[in-house]
Parts: structure tokens; C-alpha cells; sequence
């Protein structure tokens, strides 16, 4: 996976929170993304998950993503267990292996009497939990963790830190910010110090002209179907089966492409753009 050029600011006006950003990411990558209060380490996240696009540049060669965001939207209408079971699903785990996996990871987190709980009940600790556990199930090639062990107790930190050990030693990519500087320490570790910009506009001065807008796509798995590899992260599976995309709208013919052109192909059950946040 590489980045080539890679800028992006909020708006034709607006200051440049990310600029020329160069990154290879090969196999067995693990980048620890350093940087002060809005120095653009989220905003590099999401561009790295695929929910955000450049305002210049390009992102390529991007694997199948799993993105556990800084903020876990709870509000999903199903229990803890079905939910990481759906994910499973569209990681590319089959039934039998999701709700196991589901059920795995529940217990390692020491969550597994939540699994019958709805999300919406959950304390904000388990919602963590169950927010990190969705990144993990399945075995994708991007794991993207912004701020993922904030909110968890001592042991559940310790089983994340195993658990991004083990991906990064078999081959896929960790990206990661977090607010402790010993954090995988010991690790092999490549390190982004992204720079400081001053005299930024306020985020409520720049937001509304710039917001980049994101559109939901909102799919049906055929039987059996798994999402094809390289889509944007984050897909929210939906009570009724289908699967939410969140993607940056200059990415939206690309994904819908790849959907469509898949064997057997999804059905599109709808675009949207997504409310602003
Ligand atoms: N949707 C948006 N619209 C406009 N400006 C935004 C938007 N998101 C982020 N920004 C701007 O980009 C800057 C970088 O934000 P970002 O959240 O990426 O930084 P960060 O390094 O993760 O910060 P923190 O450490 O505080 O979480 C912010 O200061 C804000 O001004």
C-alpha cells in the first residue's frame, strides 16, 4: 500500500492539515502516528481507512481494511455478539466462523456475558470493547486503530496489544495513534511525526464550507459473499442483512465499480449522501 502526494485540507480555502504526505506501508508494517492536538492524525486515519479521500494525491494497493474509530457509533440496533458476528461475515469469515470468532473475542475481552446485550445497553467500556473486537474479527490486510485502547481495562489492552502483535507478524499492516508513548513498545516500529500548523482556522470557522462529503452505499450480499478486498473501511452491517459503506464521495463510482463488477455481483439498494456529522 502506498501513498503518493498525499495533501488534504477541509475546503479550497482552508489550511492544509496534511501535505505531500509520501508513506509506503509494505506487509508487516506497524507506524505508530505521532503528532499535537490537531496535527492531523485522524484525519490521516480516516484517509487510510478509506472513509476520507485526498484532496490531492493518491492512496493505492489498499487491502481490505478493519478501522476502529475514535469515537464507536453505538446506536446499531442489535446485540454485542450479532453485531460482531455480521462483521465477521463481511471480513470474510463464514457463519459458523463469525459466531465463533464473535463469541472468541467476547470472552478474551472479558465481555462474554455481553454477547445477548443490545449495544445500545452497554456500558462505555464494553462498547470499547466490542468497538475493538469488530477491528479484529476476520484477518484483514489494514488494521487502523485511532486511539483503540483508550476506554479499555489493563488486561484488555494487554490482549490488543497480543492481538496486533500477531497480525503484524503475520503480514498485515497496523497504523495506530495513541496517547501513550509506551504503547507496543519493544516493537519494531516505524514512526509518522506529523507537523504543527498554526494559525488554523477554527474546526467550526472551516467546516461548513469544506466538509468533504460522504455518501452511504448501501449494499445486499449475495449468499455467501464476502466484500471484495480493498474496499473503504468501516462497513456497518444493517439488522436486515445488507451493509452500510461509508466512503468519501470522490471514491463512490470505484466502489459501487468494484461491487457491481464482483462475482456474483451485490445489489445497490441505495446511495445516500451521508448526514454531516
Ligand atoms: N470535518 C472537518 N472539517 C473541517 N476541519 C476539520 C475536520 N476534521 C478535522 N478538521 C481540522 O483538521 C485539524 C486536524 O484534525 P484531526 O482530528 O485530524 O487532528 P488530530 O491530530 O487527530 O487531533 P487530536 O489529537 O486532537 O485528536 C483540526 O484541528 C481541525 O481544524
Amino acid at each position: 500500500m502506498r501513498l503518493t502526494g498525499v495533501g488534504r485540507r477541509y475546503g479550497p480555502g482552508g489550511p492544509w492539515i496534511l501535505r505531500d504526505l509520501d508513506l509506503d506501508l509494505p506487509e508487516g508494517t506497524l507506524l505508530r502516528v505521532e503528532g499535537a492536538n490537531g496535527s492531523g492524525k485522524s484525519t490521516l486515519l480516516r484517509l487510510l481507512a478509506g472513509i476520507d479521500a485526498p484532496s490531492t494525491g493518491r492512496i493505492t494497493g489498499r487491502p481490505r481494511t478493519a478501522y476502529v474509530p475514535e469515537r464507536f457509533p453505538a446506536a446499531l440496533p442489535m446485540t454485542a455478539g450479532a453485531y460482531l458476528t455480521h462483521l465477521g461475515r463481511v471480513h470474510g469469515l463464514g457463519r459458523a466462523a463469525a459466531s465463533r470468532g464473535a463469541r472468541e473475542w467476547l470472552e478474551r475481552f472479558g465481555a462474554g456475558a455481553y454477547a445477548g446485550t443490545p449495544l445500545s445497553e452497554l456500558s462505555k467500556g464494553t462498547s470499547q470493547k466490542v468497538a475493538v473486537a469488530q477491528g479484529l474479527m476476520g484477518t484483514p490486510g489494514l488494521l487502523v486503530l485511532d486511539e483503540a485502547w483508550t476506554g479499555l481495562d489493563r488486561a484488555s489492552r494487554g490482549v490488543l496489544d497480543a492481538a496486533v502483535r500477531e497480525r503484524v507478524a503475520g503480514g498485515a499492516r497496523v497504523v495506530f495513534v495513541d496517547h501513550d508513548p509506551g504503547r507496543l513498545a519493544g516493537e519494531p516500529c516505524a514512526v509518522l511525526r506529523l507537523g504543527n500548523h498554526s494559525a488554523r482556522p477554527a474546526f467550526e470557522d472551516t467546516a461548513r464550507s469544506a466538509r468533504q462529503p460522504t455518501m452511504h452505499i448501501v449494499v445486499e450480499p449475495p449468499p455467501g459473499a464476502v466484500l471484495p478486498a480493498g474496499l473503504p473501511g468501516a462497513p456497518e452491517p444493517l439488522s436486515d442483512g445488507a451493509i452500510r459503506l461509508t466512503v468519501a464521495r470522490p471514491r463512490t463510482d470505484d466502489t459501487l465499480r468494484t461491487l457491481l463488477t464482483s462475482s456474483p455481483p451485490w445489489h445497490i439498494r441505495s446511495v445516500t449522501e451521508a448526514p454531516h456529522p
